[in-house]
């Protein structure tokens, strides 16, 4: 019997952000391992014109739930949604609701985040930051509180090489920030930011980081700990290989490389490439709720989901595996041939950016410009462009992170355990995962039927022809030019055609002579 599975039996839980790619996988292993489990209250807010209830509907509706409805039948009435905006005072949530929180939870799972890199200073340092202060002035009236899990990233210090499983001191007191941003304009935050994050590459980072110090500084009697996963990617085994529902880290660029809109990145092919299976970090994260309560360390511990020390693998060795596999199993009506050049330096890069990019964009506008349809590529490869630029400090840059609090962990849970809930990254077969990657892409997130690669492979091949041809007709077109405009180019083509001539001429003298 699995002793963590035991443990989260007849408890309540609280997660925020289980509406995240990371809170839908928590919850999933939660319900499915611990069927008898009390309640699940996740905190949601309205959005997209959908009601709390109808996300939650939707949720449960999905491929990633089928298992659990096996296993716990009854799973939508052991949830339940609280209305709740992470941005307002207390959360906007009702007294009732507040009532029962506080009296009822045992566990707290707080997921919820921006992920954003480009988000404005002000709305990363309230959800990052002033959420989480708010979270655990809430937790410290919950007299049932056994344990307070904080997810973070292992890049909230990217702007170190040597990361250790320790919270680093943030030059600027979280305080003080948190207090300026109620009074600072706009525009004077936008003067600030650059030098608030200083070496860091982005808001995203600077205020996860300040969130980790709130968490040390705040966290008063509670049994606290921070798990710091690395780039979270699709499930490597639960509940099956390959789902994954959001474009963010390398989702969206696989895409953007299997449809062909994406043929060179400017990436540091030996960087590792620190990525971490989402049911790794959910399986590290329920080890770290039962091992925080039960074994109440003295001070917060942290642990880093990361892959990078143990089982390393490169953007190389990741590109070449991407590519294998789209040429197996293509993407529907790709825009071009699929191809995954790393350049290294800003000119080739720009070089690259122009012809392969930009040009082949303006190039397809023309055409439905011609047809009469509304031109839109060069628009959509623009902004492919600036997303890449954001993604471009991660796939240029290696860390190392040490993991002897998670490796304590690992050596801690019984055999049952480190199978039930296994974040041993070692055991990863990456080409494997990488295949089931794509996969999953191509079928939970472009929602392509498999019946369709046939399909696919003839459009891939229609696409290598017009390819073949259009360098063949700019070839002589260029060609043409300069020798109507060069005696060098004459000469040079006269030497060449009277070379073939005698080459041609030689040959067929000599197959006379034989025979
Ligand atoms: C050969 C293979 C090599 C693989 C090589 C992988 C390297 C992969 C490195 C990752 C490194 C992360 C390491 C940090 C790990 C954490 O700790 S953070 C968690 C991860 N967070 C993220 O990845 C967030 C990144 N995304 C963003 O910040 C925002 O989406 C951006 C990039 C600022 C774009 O913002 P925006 O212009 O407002 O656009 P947004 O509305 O978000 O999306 C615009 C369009 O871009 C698309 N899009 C959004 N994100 C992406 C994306 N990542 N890629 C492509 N398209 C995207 C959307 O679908 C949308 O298209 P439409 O629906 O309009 O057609
Ligand atoms: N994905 C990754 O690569 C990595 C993620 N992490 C961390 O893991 C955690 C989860 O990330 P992930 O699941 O990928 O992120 P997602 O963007 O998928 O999910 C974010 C969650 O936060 C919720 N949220 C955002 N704003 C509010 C708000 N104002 N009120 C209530 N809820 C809100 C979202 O709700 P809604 O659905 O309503 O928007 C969503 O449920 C984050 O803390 C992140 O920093 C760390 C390393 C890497």
């Amino acid at each position: 019997m699995s002793m963590i599975a035991a443990f989260y039996s007849n408890k309540s839980v609280l997660i925020t952000g289980a509406t995240g790619f990371l809170g839908k996988v928590l919850m999933e292993k939660l319900f499915r391992t611990s069927p008898q489990l009390k309640v699940i209250y996740i905190l949601v807010r309205p959005k997209s014109g959908q009601t709390l209830q109808e996300r939650v509907f939707q949720i449960l509706n999905s491929k990633l739930f089928e298992k659990v409805k096996e296993v716990c039948p009854n799973v939508h009435e052991k949830i339940r949604p609280i209305s709740a905006d992470l941005n307002q005072r207390d959360f906007a949530i009702s007294k009732e609701d507040m009532q029962e929180l506080l009296s009822c939870t045992n566990i707290i799972f707080h997921c919820a985040a921006t992920v954003r890199f480009d988000a404005h200073l002000r709305e990363a340092v309230q959800l990052n930051v002033t959420a989480t202060q708010q979270l655990l002035l809430m937790a410290s009236q919950m007299p049932k509180l056994e344990a307070f899990i904080h997810i973070s990233t292992a890049f909230s210090n990217c702007n170190l090489s040597h990361i250790d499983e320790v919270i680093y001191p943030c030059p600027v007191e979280p305080r003080k920030i948190i207090d300026s941003m109620e009074w600072l304009d706009d525009s004077i935050i936008d003067e600030i930011t650059p030098k608030l994050i200083g070496d860091r590459p982005n808001t995203y980072t600077y205020t996860k980081a300040l969130g980790e110090v709130v968490v040390q500084q705040e966290s008063r009697n509670l049994n606290v700990a921070i798990v710091r996963p690395s780039i979270v990617g699709a499930t490597w085994q639960e509940p099956f290989p390959g789902w994954v529902d959001n474009l963010n880290g390398p989702s969206g660029l696989i895409i953007a490389t299997g449809k062909g809109f994406l043929r060179s990145i400017k990436a540091t092919p030996m960087a590792v490439a620190d990525v971490i299976p989402v049911d790794t970090v959910v399986n590290l994260t329920i080890a770290v709720g039962w091992y925080t309560a039960v074994h109440r360390p003295k001070s917060t511990l942290i642990y880093h989901s990361t892959s990078g020390n143990l089982n390393p693998c490169n953007w190389h060795k990741m590109g070449l595996q991407v590519l294998a596999t789209i040429e197996k199993i293509p993407f529907e009506s790709a825009f071009r041939r699929p191809n995954a050049d790393f350049t290294t330096n800003n000119f080739t890069t720009q070089y690259w950016n122009a012809v392969s990019h930009r040009a082949p964009a303006i190039i397809y506008d023309f055409y439905l410009r011609l047809t009469g349809r509304k031109p839109r590529m060069l628009k959509l490869m623009n902004r492919l462009l600036r997303t890449i630029s954001m993604l471009e400090y991660f796939i240029n840059h290696s860390w190392e992170w040490s993991t002897n609090n998670t490796e304590m962990l690992l050596s801690e849970l019984s055999p049952e355990d480190q199978r039930v809930f296994n974040f041993d990254v070692r055991q990863l077969n990456w080409l494997e995962y990488i295949e089931n990657y794509v996969l999953g892409v191509k079928k939970y997130l472009l929602k392509e039927d498999l019946a369709g690669i046939p399909k696919a492979k003839q459009h891939l091949k229609r696409l290598r022809n017009i390819h073949y041809l259009f360098n063949t007709a700019l070839f002589l077109i260029i060609w043409r030019l300069l020798i109507a405009r060069s005696q060098m180019a004459r000469n040079i083509w006269f030497f060449i055609v009277s070379f073939c001539y005698k080459f041609i001429s030689y040959f067929r003298a000599s197959s006379t002579l034989k025979v």
